[in-house]
């Protein structure tokens, strides 16, 4: 029988090219910048979690802690680096940088977030009137996003996000730029949701509004998973961690903060998948080889390479070839079964005289 959850994360990583240069980021996507040329930074270290159905899940951790690039990749606006992610639903998310585009009016905005979530353009009409009073925000609806405030593009993407009915509700530090009175309609919206039996993940540096909406919660900190569970118990623990940071000196922070970054900037993927496969290989009691194949899949089965890949390179070097040849071709004026037949014939371009129309070879 197939497990029950909506979302399931397996050894997930995140890695980010942190490029200095235009040239370091075109060497980078064709794959020929030079080995360790660029520094990589691993937002998500191996994240493994499953989220239930019509659970509120929350997620905290301090900032930079890779909070939002997971659920991003939860809502399918960036890939994963590596790992297994199963998403059973449509997603919405609303977070502050996400959803909207900034040339476009609210209205638009509407209609096009309501097409990206396949809803009929009735079905759109049907929700704009609800979508706009729940926003509030005037006739700013008409205006381009890019004019709104932050409180008002918030409350419009969230207006959005809560009336295209979506299976599994993303807040991403959404409610923080809002006001007190919009806030506590975006709260009852949310426990409407549950209600629903939706599913909703938050994240928040608000420990009191994740106490007060999730049952369950995960702590991400410096890209990896330190400790998922019953809300209250990992907000103790964070608590506790947050207050002994407190105590520590300016100095012992600043060492805490830069070595944990240098451990996301040294993080060796290829050590964490044998790492991962000789652990299944243990618990499994399989081969290693086995383990380190069915690991290898897990890893990079559902993967996009994001760089070119030998055979792309390969491949666009052929195109580039035959591209030439053929410009070659047009400018020479010779027939293409006589340049193929005798390619050298493409250093003699031909003249054509204007008045016979015959050609001759140049000398
Ligand atoms: N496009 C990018 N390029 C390089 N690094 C990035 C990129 N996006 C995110 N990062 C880095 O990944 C890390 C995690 O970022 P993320 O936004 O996921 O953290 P967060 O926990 O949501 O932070 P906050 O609480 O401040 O919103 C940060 O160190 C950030 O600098």
């Amino acid at each position: 029988m197939s497990e029950n959850y909506k979302v399931k994360l397996e050894n997930v990583t995140k890695e980010y090219d942190l490029y200095r240069s235009k040239s370091e980021k075109l060497r980078g996507f064709f794959n020929i910048a030079k080995h360790n040329e660029i520094p990589h930074f691993w937002s998500l270290k191996g994240i493994s979690l499953t989220i239930n159905p019509g659970e509120a899940f929350g997620v905290i951790g301090v900032n930079g802690s890779g909070k939002s690039t997971m659920s991003n990749i939860i809502s399918g606006i960036i890939p994963q680096t590596t790992g297994y992610v199963d998403v059973r639903g449509d997603t919405s998310i609303v977070a502050i940088s996400a959803g909207l585009k900034w040339s476009l009016t609210g209205l638009e905005n509407i209609r096009l977030k309501g097409l990206m979530q396949g809803l009929s353009l009735k079905k759109i009409d049907d929700v704009r009137d609800d979508i706009i009073d729940f926003a509030d925000i005037g006739n700013f609806i008409d205006q381009p996003v890019k004019d709104y405030s932050s409180g008002m593009r918030s409350r419009l993407g969230f207006a959005i996000a809560v009336h295209i009915n979506p299976d599994i509700l993303i807040i991403d530090e959404a409610l923080s730029v809002g006001d007190d009175t919009f806030y506590q309609k975006c709260l009852d919206k949310i426990q409407q949701f549950k209600k629903e039996g939706k599913t909703i993940i938050f994240v928040s540096h608000s420990l009191k509004q994740v106490a007060l909406l999730c049952d369950r919660t995960a702590w991400i900190h410096f890209g990896e998973l330190r400790m998922i569970g019953n809300t209250k118990e990992v907000i103790d623990a964070y608590k506790n961690f947050s207050s002994n940071f407190k105590k520590k000196t300016a100095k012992e922070r600043d060492k805490y903060q830069k070595d944990k970054k240098q451990l996301q900037l040294d993080f060796d993927v290829h050590a964490y998948e044998k790492q991962v496969a000789k652990e299944k290989s243990e618990k499994d009691q399989v081969a290693l080889s086995t383990a380190e194949k069915d690991t290898h899949k897990l890893f990079y089965g559902e993967v996009l390479p994001s760089k070119m890949t030998k055979l792309s390179k390969v491949l666009v070097l052929l195109a580039f070839l035959c591209m030439m040849f053929f410009a070659l071709i047009t400018v020479s004026g010779h027939s293409i079964t006589k340049s193929i037949s005798n390619p050298s014939v493409l250093l003699q371009p031909t003249m054509t005289d204007p008045n016979t129309g015959s050609s001759q070879h140049f000398k």
